[in-house]
């Protein structure tokens, strides 16, 4: 395919939208959460880090979010400020919401989990009146993220996002970012997936994430059949990660793209997705093919999972490309 296209002569490359939250990752690892006592914070939440880890590699980003008037949120937005991200689009709950937490349990490589603590969070309570047209039409890409979608006002401020960018030519990447216990029941889940999904030039997500947006599809879990139901509305790219398998991206024109894995030392699982998502999209806004920028999602993943944090571990383009040079690609 040829590389994908994206606005010019905008001041942002890349806008979020949606959660704004706190890791607090335990520090002593390979132990289950009853028996951890410490902990260390971090600033998370899937678009977060994806919009941190696309700073990180030299990309303008910006943030449209909700956060809570407590100590947390002032934290993340010294935090957002001190990387060089926008947050005049960030705006601060008044109703004594909090600050979204994630603690998380790395039991071993390959057993992670995490507690979130999200009764009233504030990135929920996002309201469509506080997303800009002028904002959004400022930028060639803006990342939503399934999340948000989960609840009013942040899932009509979302839309709004989504009718904005569509209206001034925004390119749209759709993370699925799909966690169950943010949302009250399958068919709303799926539903609402769908809407947004429809609106939205790339799209990414695990198979499981796709399994949960394609529920009363009617066919069998299938990856070249997901990525043809969206050929039909906006998407050109469909790409379904599939954890230490890889990945595999399809494209409108009828391409299809296996990405592979580096081999890497795994000390937590998570974080995988939002730094392969924050390299792959700097890679193709640099005008390079999907299968390159696949494999700078890849890359940057497996530096990602072998470090403590999500955030804080994203890589910067020089560790990139040498880690490149020497890894191990896997099977
Ligand atoms: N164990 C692993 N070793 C190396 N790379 C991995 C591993 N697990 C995941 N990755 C990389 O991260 C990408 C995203 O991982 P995945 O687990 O599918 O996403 P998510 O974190 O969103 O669940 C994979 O396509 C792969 O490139
Ligand atoms: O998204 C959250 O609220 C938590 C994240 O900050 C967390 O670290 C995480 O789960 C990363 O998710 P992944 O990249 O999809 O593995």
């Amino acid at each position: 395919m040829s590389a994908l296209t994206f606005p010019t002569n905008r001041p942002f490359d890349l806008i979020a939208i949606g959660r704004l939250c706190i890791d607090l990752n335990a520090n002593e690892i390979h132990r289950p959460m009853e028996e951890t006592r410490t902990f260390t914070k971090y600033v998370g939440g899937s678009p977060a880090n994806i919009a941190i880890g696309a700073a990180r590699l030299g990309m303008k980003s910006g943030f449209i979010g909700k956060l809570a008037d407590d100590q947390m949120g002032r934290y993340i937005e010294q935090y957002l400020n001190d990387k060089s991200i926008d947050t005049s689009q960030l705006s601060v709950d008044d109703t004594g919401a909090v600050t979204g937490l994630a603690f998380t349990e790395i039991k071993s490589p390959t057993d992670c989990s995490i507690l979130m603590y999200r009764d009233n969070a504030a990135d929920m309570l996002l309201k469509p009146e506080e997303v800009s047209e002028e904002y959004i039409k400022q930028t060639k890409a803006l990342l939503i993220s399934g999340t948000a979608l989960a609840a009013s006002p942040s899932r009509e401020a979302v839309f709004v996002a989504l009718d904005y960018a569509r209206k001034h030519g925004v390119f749209v990447f759709f993370d699925l970012d799909y966690r169950p216990y943010t949302w009250k029941n399958v068919a709303e889940t799926s539903i609402y997936y769908q809407l947004a999904a429809e609106k939205c030039d790339f799209i990414i997500g695990t198979r499981e994430e796709f399994d949960m947006m394609e529920k009363f599809a009617g066919h069998q879990a299938d990856d070249k059949l997901t990525a043809e139901k969206w050929f039909g509305h906006h998407a050109q790219v469909v790409l379904i990660k599939h954890g230490s398998d890889g990945s595999i991206a399809y494209t409108k024109e009828g391409g299809a793209y296996k990405g592979g894995i580096f081999k890497t030392k795994v000390l937590k699982t998570f974080g995988a997705g939002d730094s392969y998502a924050s390299a792959m999209i700097y890679a193709l806004m640099q005008g390079w093919e999907l299968p390159r920028a696949m494999e700078y999602g890849s890359a940057s993943a497996a530096i990602v999972i072998s470090r403590h944090s999500c955030s804080d571990a994203m890589p910067t383009s020089e560790e990139l490309d040498t880690f490149i040079a020497s890894a191990e690609r896997g099977e």
